[in-house]
């Protein structure tokens, strides 16, 4: 006899929704709050699922649908026109009292910076899986980007044929190599006369019922029949085990009774939690968003496994916070309110929109902040419900909202005294949690259509790299042209979207790799200005692969484009001429140095990986002209920079995944090596089967119960028609990026459609003869 108890989800959102907005944002205790990111491979269903999220929890009243580009979370007009995630979104969602703020991060490799950006403020995350895909490349990447915070997984897309969650759940074991904790597993329900089973609900392995999606957001929850009892038992057996290693409680309920459903859900779930945030092992959940179906137990998860602020450990390294033994993160100095700048967005009727996460201390609206050293005035502050933001006097720190302001950028670190005082020098100077960013490798070139339009291109580019600093823009005076740089080719094109609607006017020349220049072998120069009596004596060599091999005694300036930049003399040798600071003297050679070194005497194009050291500066005693001297050193440069011989032109590499089908994979690999100098790395055939490399995994794997598949006989997934469902291989290579200009076109053609390719940056590499005739031919089209 089965129990059928329907529960109305309607009325359970609105319970939700009105709990959490009777209580005021900022009173909401830091312990209910959940900094998350959904990160996942393109297409996996984040923004479906997160759309699914926002209309569960009371924020919207209709699901926004990916396909008819109407979301909450793709607002730009170019991600509803492509249905695609560029910008990670920042919403708040209120579930079961607790304040989730979730990031939505872009799945496109071309945005990767986007979510290394994101991971930094983020205490936990959701990873989504396409079932039918299973572990894709880019959530292999993402998953080792964000390997210091905890995780639960959901794996989405039950419902599509060649669904397969035991497999998925295996290559999550092989390739995230991660234990894994079933929260629940899928439930089919028959069709008559049909061998085919559909999705409808899920069993819940913790609270033993089964809930089944129905129409008009209704929920049947039900007891376990003798079967699903089966499984659910199967499921907890392996899952007290795998929480028996680390959890003494478990083991202690279950020798109670030896009965594995007899260990109440209380001590699971607590163990569980303790488990995620050791990264012991990771939940796993299923469902299928577009359906509708196993978002609820999600968001559910989200609150009960995922970490809150004070149980994180959020990468702190190189800056001045530190964690308390409770996890609590505080500055060294108590008075300090300590913020990070994570992204920043153009409102048109706010204007520079700054996301925030505050590490410690409060920020507090219309008050003094540091930023780069400069004091600035703040207005008001905000958190944020998808693209509808909601003002407030304050940000605990935990919290992730948004200052309005022009003047802050990504990356940036936000100080303040928490009584309102000022800050002390070394205070000003405090660096919290630094981005990185990857080379640019694509350009095009921007040309103002008249001259008069050239400063409103120029305005709205300095714009854009405020928002998104892994673009890069160099004004060639020589050529009159603005060139843009990107990560890839829809990176470069969503800027250009942009910019036009900042209402600039110019024509764009084609894309282009970005190549550069790098020097060969050590090169010395010495150059004096007789009448000055000041004479300097440079070097210039390639810089070792990692820059962990530089002498360490020195200190390394970093000129951009992976030059670096040092100087023989201590600063105390400087300082007591007692001219202008040595910072200011550094800084001086440095923006001589830069200019100089955008033209290589190749083809002129800007320098890559070279050391310029400055060896010697003789000055007399009574020299007082310091603009001679970074004259000189320019002069220096240029005369180095003549001798052709010693310098040569690199391209970028790019490391190339491939998912086609098993048919075309001669077709692609052919592709590959002929048309594209291509250097095929291996093959992975799509199977399943652990990888060699994961042997250590294999225990784990082998006692983890894994439910039996429908729609799969002797292993192989069935199609409707009872045929064979074949699953995608993957190809990877290395290929010269000139090659993969308009790539996906081309695959999309030889796989019909179904092939899908994913690549990222492996490093520059130095041009054979041949190559280098190629690339002076294309520059000259260019
Ligand atoms: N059958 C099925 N399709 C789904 C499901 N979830 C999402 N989709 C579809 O999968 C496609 C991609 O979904 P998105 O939500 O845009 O995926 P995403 O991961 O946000 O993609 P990016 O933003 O491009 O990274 C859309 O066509 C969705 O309708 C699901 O549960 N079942």
């Amino acid at each position: 006899m089965h129990r059928s108890l329907l529960v109305n989800l309607a009325f359970t959102r609105s319970i939700h929704s009105t709990i959490s907005r009777q209580v005021p944002s900022n009173v909401i205790p830091i312990s209910k709050i959940r900094n998350i990111g959904i990160i996942a491979h393109i297409d996996a269903g984040k923004t479906t699922t997160t759309e699914r999220m926002l209309y569960y929890s009371g924020v919207t009243s209709r699901i926004g649908n990916v396909d008819q580009g109407d979301t909450v979370t793709d607002y730009l007009p170019q991600e509803r026109e492509r249905g695609i995630t560029i910008q990670s979104a920042a919403i708040t969602i209120p579930w079961n009292k607790h304040r989730i703020n979730l990031i939505d991060t872009p799945g496109h490799a071309d945005f990767t910076f986007e979510v290394i950006r994101s991971l930094k403020v983020l205490d936990g995350a959701v990873t989504i899986l396409d079932s039918v895909a299973g572990v894709e490349a880019q959530t292999e990447k993402v998953w080792k980007q964000s390997a210091n915070i905890p995780k639960i997984i959901f794996v989405n897309k039950m419902d599509r044929e060649g669904a397969r969650f035991g497999k998925t759940c295996k290559e999550i074991i092989s390739k995230l190599g991660t234990r894994i904790l079933l929260i629940n597993v899928p439930y089919f329900k028959e069709i008559e006369g049909s061998r085919e089973r559909q999705f409808e609900g899920v069993l819940d392995v913790i609270d033993q019922k089964l809930l089944k999606w129905g129409p008009n957001d209704s929920i049947a929850v039900e007891e376990l029949n003798d079967d699903q009892y089966e499984i659910v038992s199967k499921c907890r057996e392996s899952l007290i085990e795998t929480l028996g290693e680390i959890d003494e409680t478990v083991i202690d309920s279950f020798f109670e009774s030896e009965d594995y459903m007899k260990v109440p859900s209380d001590i699971l779930k607590k163990s569980i939690k303790k488990s995620t945030l050791e990264q012991f092992a990771t939940p796993v959940l299923c469902g299928a968003s577009f359906k509708n179906i196993g978002v609820q137990p999600l968001l559910d998860a989200v609150t009960s496994y995922l970490p809150s602020p004070l149980e994180s450990q959020p990468d702190i390294a190189n800056t001045e916070l530190k964690l308390t033994s409770e996890g609590h993160i505080i500055a060294n100095n108590d008075k300090l309110t300590a913020a990070l700048a994570f992204k920043v967005i153009t409102d048109p009727i706010r204007g520079l929109m700054v996301f925030v996460r505050v590490y410690s201390g409060k920020l507090v609206s219309n008050s003094n902040i540091y930023v780069n050293g400069q004091q600035i005035k703040i207005g008001k502050l905000l958190i944020m419900n998808a693209d509808k933001p909601q003002e407030v006097s304050e940000l605990k720190a935990g919290n992730i909202g948004v200052i309005v302001n022009d003047n802050l950028k990504t990356g940036d670190t936000v100080l303040a005294h928490i009584q309102k005082k000022k800050l002390k020098r070394e205070e000003v100077n405090i660096v919290v949690n630094p981005i990185g960013i990857p080379p640019p490798v694509f350009s095009i070139s921007i040309e103002p259509k008249t001259t008069g339009d050239r400063r409103g291109v120029e305005e709205g580019l300095s714009l854009m790299l405020k928002e998104d600093p892994s673009l890069k823009y160099v004004n060639d005076e020589e050529t009159g042209q603005l060139i843009l740089s990107g990560m890839g080719e829809l990176h470069l094109e969503i800027a250009v979207d942009r910019l036009k609607t900042l209402k600039a006017k110019f024509e764009v020349g084609r894309v282009m790799v970005s190549y550069k220049e790098t020097i060969v072998d050590k090169q010395l120069v010495e150059k004096s200005l007789e009448d000055d009596g000041i004479s300097i004596k440079l070097s210039m060599e390639p810089i070792p692969e990692s820059k962990k091999d530089l002498p360490r005694n020195k200190q390394y300036f970093d000129l951009g484009d992976n030059n670096m930049m040092n100087i023989n003399h201590e600063p105390h040798w400087w300082e007591e001429k007692k001219l202008m600071t040595y910072t200011s003297l550094i800084n001086g050679i440095i923006s001589g140095l830069i200019g100089s070194i955008q033209r290589g005497p190749v083809i002129q194009l800007p320098l890559n990986s070279t050391l310029i050291s400055i060896e010697t500066i003789s000055i007399p005693d009574d020299f007082n002209n310091v603009s001679k001297l970074i004259q000189l050193i320019r002069i220096a440069l240029i005369d180095l920079l003549k001798n052709e011989q010693s310098f040569n032109v690199m391209e970028p590499m790019m490391k190339v995944i491939i998912d086609v089908p098993p048919e075309d994979i001669g077709s692609v690999i052919q592709d590959l090596t002929a048309q594209r100098n291509g250097i095929i790395s291996s093959i992975d055939d799509d199977s399943g089967e652990l990888g060699v490399e994961m042997v250590k995994f294999r225990e784990i794997s082998e006692s983890q119960y894994l439910p039996s598949e429908p729609n799969v006989e002797s292993g192989i997934s069935i199609n409707k028609n009872g045929s064979e469902f074949k699953g995608n291989q993957t190809i990877n290579a290395i290929v010269p990026l000139k090659e993969m200009i308009g790539y996906l076109p081309s695959l999309r053609k030889i796989t019909k459609g179904r092939g899908n390719f994913n690549m990222e940056f492996k490093g520059m590499e130095a041009v054979t003869r041949d190559r280098l005739d190629d690339i002076v031919k294309e520059l000259q089209v260019f």
